[in-house]
């Protein structure tokens, strides 16, 4: 069952097309997450979902009910902020209360649905806290909690994990995606974070300049990337200018009728070693060779900087071996590890 669809959003501010003709699909359960740089429309696209847009042109459907012209309180999604916003004077079941409250239910009805959504992720035992007497992970179950009581359709999140420090995130993120999973709630998720999205998505959809360039599985967006774009955008990469004479040297097949390529190389797979070493290179791989021209500790890795024999810029590659500067090297990068585009 399709729980979203839009139908070629558009929104204009002035020159800026922060939406381009942009089509999305939501299925039961699922959590798509919507991946761009800064400004590239994920923002947009969220909030014109719940209702807060006036758009330029398209559709919206929500479990097949056309709702483009309908107001946010009269289509069924929850969102759930950055910060978490919290009524700080009320209490944590106050807090998860006040949207039932709004809708007028009962009070044994409230306090029904609230104890078991508390119950449900585990912080029960905190009803009767302030939102300052709580960790931020705590915080933002509450935040959850008070968006998923009203039972939506859809929950919208937008970077839910930004204001958390970088070690709870990670634990979270897993947290997140069970507990999402649980409620088998169909789920549009914003992150400027690729790796976040890789990791808690079911499909990605990448977004520049307004428009999605592509959509597909985790696995799909990093492994068979659409375009440059998105080659770039996912991963740790770098990305090298190419003539396709000397793509052809290194035994790549090159496209008939291209002046310059950028070939995109997945950094974080690439292996360096010594200039006499032996490396098994199978077919499909590519072996480059160079020169250590940049070192950086980073602790259990260093970064080098590796100026290519065959291509014109330079690539920086993490190893956890120690090479000098000016030090001959090699350079594999196995088939899957990179993409060429004219
Ligand atoms: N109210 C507005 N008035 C004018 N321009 C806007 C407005 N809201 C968004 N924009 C522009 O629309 C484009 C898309 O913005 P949006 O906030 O959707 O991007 P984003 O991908 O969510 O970015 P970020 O990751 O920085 O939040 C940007 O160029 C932005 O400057």
């Amino acid at each position: 069952m399709v729980v979203l669809r839009t139908e070629g959003l558009k929104k204009y501010y002035g020159d800026v097309k922060a939406l381009d003709d942009v089509s999305v699909e939501i299925n039961e359960g699922e959590l798509l997450a919507v991946i761009g740089p800064s400004g590239s429309g994920k923002t947009t696209l969220l909030r014109s979902v719940a209702g807060f847009v006036q758009l330029d042109g398209g559709k919206i459907y929500i479990r097949g009910r056309d709702v483009t012209d309908l107001p946010p309180e009269r289509r069924n999604v929850a969102m759930f902020f950055q910060n978490y916003a919290l009524w700080p004077h009320m209490t944590v079941f106050e807090n998860v209360a006040y949207g039932l409250k709004v809708r007028k239910l009962s009070k044994e009805k409230i306090r029904e649905k609230v104890e078991w959504v508390l119950n449900f992720l585990d912080i029960g035992h905190l009803a009767n806290r302030k939102p300052s007497q709580l960790s931020g992970g705590q915080q933002q179950r509450v935040a959850l909690a008070r968006a998923i009581v009203v039972e939506p359709d859809l929950l919208l999140l937008d970077e839910p994990l930004s204001n958390l420090d970088a070690k709870i995130r990670m634990r979270i993120r897993f947290e997140l995606r069970a507990m999402l999973k649980k409620l088998n709630i169909a789920t549009l998720y914003v992150t400027h974070d690729q790796e976040e999205a890789l990791s808690i998505a079911d499909r990605i959809a990448v977004m520049s300049n307004g428009k999605i360039l592509q959509v597909g599985e985790p696995r799909e967006i990093y492994r068979r990337p659409a375009n440059l774009f998105v080659a770039d955008f996912v991963g740790v990469n770098c990305v090298v200018r190419a003539r396709p004479e000397a793509v052809r040297k290194l035994g790549i097949a090159v496209f008939e009728g291209a002046e310059e390529l950028s070939l995109v190389i997945r950094a974080e797979e690439a292996v360096l070693s010594r200039y006499n070493a032996s490396i098994e290179k199978a077919p499909g791989d590519i072996l480059l060779n160079g020169l250590i021209v940049g070192k950086l500790y980073l602790g259990a890795k260093t970064r080098y900087e590796v100026k290519l024999q065959e291509l014109e810029d330079n690539i920086f590659i993490n190893s956890e071996e120690d090479f000098q500067l000016n030090e001959p090297v090699q350079v594999l990068v196995k088939e899957g590890s990179y993409f060429l585009y004219a």
